[in-house]
């Protein structure tokens, strides 16, 4: 998307056709620093650190990262390596094990010397197919932003709450629940969002918020707290987040606090969508609560905050008593029944099984095997 007028994604391949660059999503909003990949053990840092994040752009980065792999060593062990050094960079978001047995099952049957090539083309593929999915979620999304604005007093914005960041840099671009937003803003609806900031990393307050200031998208940052309070006096038309892993059920894993929202939009009448590509959809496992495994992350994120001083320093201040225990789940998981509808490229589902199956059979068979 648009970074001061000049169009820009997460992540691309550099001109000598081998450096991978990205994002370094941990210095916005208030410092732009581009990282170089050149190795896979940069990418998986990358990954790792949350300098990207985001369920599509992990998918992306860790085929880049196998691509690089494949660049120093293109042997057998080295891809068995490299699947194994990013398998286990984080645990929830299902892409990054969609994009490696991708790679791995496409390489593998290659003679060596053809690998790298191959790798960084699939990898290309990937963020490209990323972009176009995207786009379609836009265009799905957009009739359900322009459903709820024919019901509006002309001028009369339409209120989209969203949690964490599931926007341009969560994915290659467009991201995935910003992409019908950004699509209806594009088109001269008159929109207005309502971003959680999102503890404790603030995705929202730090990353969203910034997304759409930069594309001219009219916004609020609020604390997780308030979205309750909104939708209790009709301030939310309706909720859309993204997500990490969607169950063959319709169960949703996406950033913590995620559930939350979902009650009380439940509890409000208001409508709750998740914008997810295919490649989020996880066929092999049903029950998202009992089978999607949540990730624990240091407990610094919640002890300590970081931002910039009046002077313009970017500082790290502790929260928390230095002797408080600190708990930081990263996801938690909203049952089907409290879902909307599901945003996929091929159209707004219900998030259910039969829904799901019909939509995407190839991925049916696919995890049957
Ligand atoms: C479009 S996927 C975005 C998804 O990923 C975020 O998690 P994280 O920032 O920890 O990678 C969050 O769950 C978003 O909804």
């Amino acid at each position: 998307m648009k970074v001061d007028g000049r169009h820009i994604r997460s992540i691309w391949l550099e001109p000598d056709g081998h450096t991978v660059s990205a994002i370094d999503q941990r210095r916005l909003p208030h410092q732009f620093v581009v990282a170089q990949l050149t190795g896979c053990a940069d990418a998986a840092d990358a990954i790792r650190s949350m300098l990207v994040r985001g369920a599509p752009l992990i998918g992306a980065t860790a085929a880049y990262g196998v691509a690089l792999a494949m660049r120093a060593d293109s042997s057998d062990a080295a891809l068995d390596r490299a699947y194994s050094m990013l398998i286990a960079t984080r645990p929830t978001a299902i892409n990054l094990k969609w994009a490696l047995e991708e790679m791995r099952s496409m390489l593998r049957p290659l003679s060596s010397p053809d690998r790298a090539a191959a790798a960084y083309s699939r990898a290309a593929e990937i963020a490209e197919d990323d972009v176009a999915i995207n786009r379609g979620i836009g265009q799905h999304g957009l009739a359900l932003i322009e459903k709820i604005a024919a019901t509006k007093k002309p001028g009369e914005r339409v209120n989209v709450l969203t949690h964490c960041n599931a926007g341009w840099l969560a994915t290659v671009d467009w991201g995935t629940a910003t992409a019908p937003i950004y699509l209806a803003h594009d088109r001269g609806q008159a929109i207005h969002v309502w971003v959680d900031e999102t503890r404790p990393r603030n995705q929202g307050a730090s990353l969203t918020a910034w997304e759409l200031g930069h594309h001219g998208v009219a916004h609020t940052v609020i604390p997780d707290n308030t979205g309750g309070h909104l939708m209790q006096h009709r301030m939310v038309d309706l909720v859309i987040v993204g997500t990490d892993r969607v169950t063959a059920s319709g169960d949703v894993c996406n950033k913590i606090g995620t559930y939350l929202k979902a009650l009380a939009a439940h509890d409000n009448g208001v409508p709750f969508y998740v914008a997810l590509p295919s490649p989020t959809i996880d066929f092999s496992v049903d029950d998202g609560i009992a089978e999607i495994p949540i990730e624990q992350r240091a407990a610094e994120e919640v002890a300590t905050m970081t931002g910039r001083t009046a002077d313009g320093r970017i500082e790290t201040v502790r929260i928390v008593p230095d002797n408080s225990p600190v708990a930081n789940y990263g996801f938690d998981v909203t049952p089907a029944r409290l879902v909307t509808g599901l945003i996929t490229e091929r159209g707004v589902l219900k998030a259910d099984r039969a829904a799901l199956s019909a939509a995407f059979p190839e991925r049916i068979a696919a995890a049957a095997e």
